[in-house]
């Protein structure tokens, strides 16, 4: 056993031997000085340690540099020369010596030599601890941040190649491992897996030995991975360099790391699925070498690859399309075609790639009008059916039997033209011809539509609206099915006669007193059973003037009228008018003189003047039923009530409970809790709660039925007035229901009458536009504020509508182009666009729509509350109306001193400021001798050749007129400025 001074060490390592003494030293060598030998064993763990101590010091500030790059590139090339290396290492070992062998003699030589392991465990306690921690944080790191320490070996392995001790250094490493590895590989080879610890010390120092153990799996690994690069192109190199990198380093790092085998060989068995985990698209590089580049390659290098294909970047832009488009339909048709060219790339890419591939495919097709194609197909089916739709009657005019069609009381323009078969721009230059200004999408009415269609040789038949189209036009009863049914009474008269007295005396309950102000507001419907067992429906109509027309709707609906005439008051205005409702709906009138217990009460005089009317009673020889009551009192009552069934039994009134049922509003409301509340008074039929019904405008299903007592019913048959919900709006009073098959059906029907009324509220919009403008032509001199007055009630129309009337004046006049109750709608808006108007409300605010379009059309609505404010408001509105007074201010004058004649520019005054100042640009007068000569504008103003704005008296400047040249010395100019003054309403008033 040669032994080996620490001198001769420190040569080795090109060190001085003081310091490889003091490195020994710290090795936990026991020596005296550099002239100390060391055992060969010693020597072994020294070089090792040497080795170490570089290889971490050399990775340990490569590891901080942030230039990993660089070692990265350097790296392909230090793997195949350590390879080359390790590969002739390996070849020359394993002939020599198999690793079983070698196992064997490594497990001779161990017991053989206890003293020298003993000691080498002493000494090497404190080094294998090192690497033991060395070990330990190797892992750690691996696991946590094993790019780091990839890095570090992979540095070390560059090191070792590049770093100047290199050449003795490899020369050393290449003879050391030769001997090494002939003991240790086949320890690291074989026994490994079972023995761990045991192998650990037989290996333990020696990690030459191991990295040199272990470089033939790491050549297994990185040769494969080296055939990868080598079968790649150099597009694909660029961009898979880091991920095949790491598959590397790592195989290095286990090789390297200094843990159990067994733990180590599990690692470098998993390395490659790590490899493959990480780096998808390498491993599947070498089974697809051409195509398998396509999924890991990013878009540039897509489209780079698809370049290189024929149309693929049209292809790109299919695919586009095709996902807005038919990209199903494409999907499938593709499908069918069933491309094998395509099948092995579609296996490797996701169905997004497929179908860009796919499109590829196709891409010519689609070439000449790609976005169109899928489309333009039926498109051109379309435009085969709708062309000749179009044009055909205009150069072909329709058949005989065609030349006639059948209209509603509006039709839109463009549905005339098409009916017609003309263009939509004919028929609007038709209707411009006629006066009328319409879009085509605008409504005409009826008689238009009928002048137009003549013009072009149609005739044109007007339809019922809806009824026809929905059949729900009256059938004939059969006798049959008739039966018996109540009256329906309503109570009419002038207010406070004491028609809600009279039906709280004959309900016996007190209703009036819990009327707020004690008029009622709305129809009510009673019920009432009369003593003789017979019923009859009473509708209380409100007796104020402001609800005429609703009283009208009651007469319509009603058998029999009650005329109530307060004995002490006579036959007044509104008794006039229910009589004349009452005579109008051919309804038998029951006259009951109220109020006879008062004392002035005189029966006789309203009989009398009800005669003069045509209401004579029987005993005066008439046909009329007069009944002397006292409401108040409960006089008279049955009598009344008595004559009353007589009258209707007279009347023999009948209905057909059997059959889906039909009748009128009373009343609707919107409930807060309930919605759309409506009390329907069936006049056929019964009503079954569930049943779809169209009232008017809005349609629903019954949801609920309640009865005048508050009871909650399922059915209603013939004269029951009954609540229901469910309706889809609010009806109008007065409004029929009819009972449909389906709530669909009622749908149809309520949407219908809607676009119906939309379309009719159109035409009266612009016919009423037109008239305005008409009337504007022919009023020229007279300004008009037009405006749209919507109220709450009609108390407050009339008011608001006298007020504003009283506004006009001489200068303005006031045209209140519509006036209504209720919410401001869609339709006021519109004919405010039209006819320049501002829409007032007072108390009402518009619905939704009806604000948005207000806001589209810049219409002015205006809210208020209290009278005076709107009357306030809208005086502002007139004054602004007003023409601007102007009134003449003169600024200065200035006297012809001079006159110069500028080539040019024509005749110059030069001028002296007599007064004021003379302003550029300003009005002037030129007198001579106080007679205007000239009215115009300054052109030019200078001071001693300097254009000013202005020159103030007693100052000279040169003035220069507007083509004006004949200036003579002694003019003055005169300038002025015309001032607007804040105009006032004249105070006469038209009315
Ligand atoms: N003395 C007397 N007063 C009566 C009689 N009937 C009604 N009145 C009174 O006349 C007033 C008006 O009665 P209403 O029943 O509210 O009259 P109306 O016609 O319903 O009134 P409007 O709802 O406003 O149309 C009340 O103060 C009643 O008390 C009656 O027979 N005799």
């Amino acid at each position: 056993m040669a032994k080996v001074r620490v001198f001769e060490l420190a040569k080795e390592f090109g060190l001085t031997s003081k310091e490889m003494e003091a490195r020994v030293r710290k090795m936990g060598f026991n020596i005296k000085n550099y002239m100390s030998t060391l055992e060969d064993f010693e020597v072994a763990e020294v070089r090792k340690l040497m080795k170490e101590a570089a290889q971490d010091v050399v990775s340990v500030g490569r590891d901080e540099s942030p230039s990993k790059t660089v070692v990265k590139r350097k790296r392909p090339a230090v793997k195949l020369k350590k390879k080359i290396v390790l590969k002739k290492k390996v070849q020359e070992v394993k002939p020599e010596e198999p690793p079983e062998k070698v196992a064997e003699e490594v497990k001779k030589e161990m017991p053989s030599k206890p003293q020298e392991l003993k000691k080498e465990a002493i000494v090497k306690e404190k080094p294998t601890r090192e690497k033991e921690e060395t070990v330990k944080e190797k892992p750690v790191k691996e696991k946590k941040i094993s790019e780091k320490f990839e890095a570090k070996i992979i540095d070390r392995v560059v090191l070792k190649k590049e770093t100047p001790p290199a050449p003795e250094k490899t020369e050393k490493e290449e003879k050391k491992p030769e001997p090494v590895v002939k003991v240790e590989k086949p320890s690291s080879v074989k026994k490994t897996t079972p023995e761990e610890k045991v192998v650990e010390k037989a290996v333990e120092k020696e990690t030459v030995a191991k990295s040199v153990e272990k470089k033939p799996i790491e050549k297994e690994i990185v040769s494969k991975e080296k055939q990868k690069p080598k079968g790649k192109t150099q597009v694909q190199e660029k961009i898979s360099k880091k991920p095949i990198k790491r598959p590397e380093t790592k195989s290095f790092v286990k090789v390297i790391d200094r843990r159990p085998i067994e733990e180590i060989r599990p690692s470098t068995v998993k390395a490659p699925p790590k490899v493959e985990e990480k780096v998808s698209a390498p491993p599947k590089a070498p089974h697809k070498p051409g195509k398998a580049e396509v999924p890991s390659v990013q878009a540039g290098e897509m489209e780079a690859k698809e370049t290189q294909r024929k149309g693929k970047k049209k292809g790109k832009r299919v695919v586009k399309i095709s996902e807005l488009e038919g990209l199903v339909r494409k999907k499938k048709a593709k499908k069918q075609k069933g491309k094998d060219k395509l099948k092995p790339i579609n296996k490797l890419l996701s169905e997004e790639v497929i179908e860009p591939l796919e499109e590829m495919e196709q891409a010519e097709a689609f070439m000449e009008a790609p976005k169109e194609k899928p489309i333009k197909a039926k498109d051109k089916d379309k435009g085969k059916e709708k062309e000749p739709e179009k044009k055909a009657p205009s150069t072909a005019p329709p058949k005989a039997s065609k030349r006639r069609f059948a209209i509603f009381e509006t039709i839109q323009v463009d549905e005339l033209a098409k009916r017609m078969g003309v263009k939509v721009s004919d028929v609007i230059m038709k209707l411009m011809s006629l006066g009328v200004m319409a879009t085509a999408n605008q409504s005409i009415d009826y008689d238009v539509a009928a002048i137009v269609a003549s013009e072009y040789g149609f005739e044109v038949e007007k339809k019922a609206v809806a009824e026809d189209l929905v059949q729900v036009s009256e059938e004939e009863e059969d006798e049959a099915n008739l039966e018996p049914r109540p009256p329906v009474v309503t109570v009419m008269g002038h207010v406070d006669h004491g028609k809600t007295t009279l039906l709280d005396a004959i309900r016996h309950a007190d209703v009036a007193s819990k009327e707020a102000g004690g008029i009622t507001q709305h129809i009510g419907a009673y019920q009432v059973t009369l003593p003789s067992g017979n019923t009859v429906v009473f509708l209380d109509t409100p007796g104020h003037e402001a609800f005429t027309q609703m009283r009208a709707r009651g007469a319509q609906v009603t058998d029999i009228v009650v005329l109530v005439v307060a004995a002490d008051d006579g036959v007044m205005a509104q008794t006039r008018e229910a009589i004349d409702h009452a005579k109008a709906a051919g309804v038998p009138i029951i006259v009951a003189v109220n109020k006879i217990d008062k004392p002035e009460a005189n029966p006789d005089r309203v009989k009398t003047e009800l005669s003069e009317l045509g209401l004579v009673p029987e005993e005066w020889g008439g046909d009329t039923i007069f009944v002397e009551v006292s409401a108040k009192k409960k006089i008279g009552i049955e009598d009344f009530l008595e004559l009353l069934a007589l009258q209707a039994e007279v009347m023999e009134l009948k209905a057909n409970p059997n059959r889906p049922a039909r009748g009128h509003v009373i009343e609707a409301r919107l409930d807060k809790g309930r919605g759309p509340v409506a009390t329907l008074l069936v006049s056929k039929g019964t009503l079954h709660k569930g049943d779809a019904i169209v009232c008017g405008l809005h349609y629903g299903k019954v949801r609920a039925m309640i009865n005048d007592r508050g009871k909650r019913i399922d059915e209603a048959g013939p004269s029951t007035p009954v609540e229901v919900q469910g309706l889809s709006g609010v009806p109008e009073p007065g409004a029929e229901f009819v009972v449909l098959p389906d709530e669909k059906k009622a749908r149809e029907v309520a949407e219908y009458r809607q676009r119906k009324q939309r379309e009719a509220e159109l035409v009266k919009s612009q016919k009423m536009s037109l008239e305005t403008m008409f009337q504007r032509l022919q009023e020229q001199e007279v300004k008009e504020l037009n405006i749209v007055l919507k109220t709450d009630v009609q108390g407050s129309l009339e008011a608001m509508s006298d007020a504003l009337r009283k506004l006009s004046t001489h200068d303005v006049k006031i045209n209140l182009v519509r006036t209504g109750i209720g919410a401001i709608s869609e339709s006021d808006v519109l004919l405010a666009s039209a006819s320049d108007a501002i829409i007032v409300g007072f108390n009402v605010r518009p619905n939704a729509q009806a604000k948005a379009l207000a806001e589209q059309e810049k219409v002015d609505i205006r809210f208020y509350d209290v009278i005076y404010h709107a009357i306030e408001e809208i005086k502002q509105a007139m004054v602004g109306l007003l023409e601007p007074e102007y009134e003449e201010e003169i600024v200065g004058h200035a006297e012809v001193r001079q006159t110069f004649r500028v080539p040019k520019v024509g005749t110059i005054a030069g001028c002296y400021v007599l007064d004021g100042s003379i302003k550029r640009g300003a009005k002037v007068r030129l007198l001579r001798e106080s007679v205007v000569v000239y009215t115009g504008k300054i052109a030019s103003l200078r001071r001693f050749k300097d254009d000013v704005k202005e020159v103030a008296s007693g100052y000279e400047c040169g003035i220069g007129l507007e083509n004006f040249n004949d200036i003579k010395v002694g003019d003055v100019i005169e300038t002025f400025e015309m001032k607007e003054i804040t105009p006032t309403l004249s105070t006469n008033e038209t009315e």
